[in-house]
């Protein structure tokens, strides 16, 4: 069994449009690897199929034991979803004890965890409709951490938030890492990209330099 993700040759398509084109990568534990390029170069599509939500139509990808946590591009903000902070948080322990299971005393620590590291304990009993779009994104944020999942991908986590959420993904997403967590995510944010410790460009769905070098 791997503690690497190991992405092989994988192409994905939307219907007939070629998104992923033959993309190799390894993203290793305890690093942070930013997903760079232009819009449709197939970033959402590749962390979609390395996330195992999207299916490649060929290549593989391989992922450590115990789940990846996704957290997708941010949804519309209209969509009314009836849950606080806190419920929120805790889907994110689910997928081991099963929907509208009774959480356990330590899914309850994982989940305040989770909230603290985005600074949201003080927001706990907040509907998310009620929050601002930054907060909202740092409860998803905070439900993908409450899986321990040893795989953390991330959409754009802080395209369109304030100053505030923005630092509190940077440093929950560094925090991560340096528990060994594998960190993938996408951004056009040059700051993000200097600091992380691996780059993975895409052109037009394939592995690239990007334009003026790194
Ligand atoms: N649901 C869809 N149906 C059809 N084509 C799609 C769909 N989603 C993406 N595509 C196409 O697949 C290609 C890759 O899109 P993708 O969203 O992966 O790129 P991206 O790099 O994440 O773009 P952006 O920066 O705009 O989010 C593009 O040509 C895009 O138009």
């Amino acid at each position: 069994m791997t503690d690497l993700v190991q992405v092989e040759r994988v192409t994905a398509y939307h219907g007939t449009v070629l998104a992923v084109d033959a993309v190799d990568a390894v993203f290793a534990p305890g690093t942070v690897t930013v997903v760079t390029g232009g819009n449709g170069s197939g970033k959402s599509t590749m962390l979609a199929v390395v996330a195992g939500v999207h299916q490649a139509a060929a290549g593989r990808v391989l992922r450590p034991a115990g789940g990846v946590a996704f957290v997708r591009q941010s949804w519309s903000a209209e969509r009314p979803l009836p849950l606080t902070v806190r419920s929120a948080v805790a889907m994110g322990r689910w997928r081991d004890r099963g929907p509208w299971a009774r959480l356990r005393a330590d899914d309850r620590t994982l989940v305040t965890e989770a909230m603290t590291q985005l600074g949201l304990a003080d927001l706990a009993r907040r509907p998310l409709d009620a929050l601002s779009g930054g907060q909202r994104q740092r409860a998803l944020v905070a439900q993908a951490l409450a899986q321990r999942a040893p795989v953390l991908l991330l959409d754009e986590p802080t395209a369109g938030v304030d100053e505030t959420a923005r630092r509190w993904i940077e440093d929950a997403m560094a925090a991560e890492a340096r528990r060994g967590v594998v960190v993938v995510h996408v951004t056009h944010d040059a700051d993000q990209v200097r600091r992380a410790d691996h780059r993975l460009h895409l052109a037009a769905g394939r592995v690239a330099e990007p334009l003026g070098g790194r």
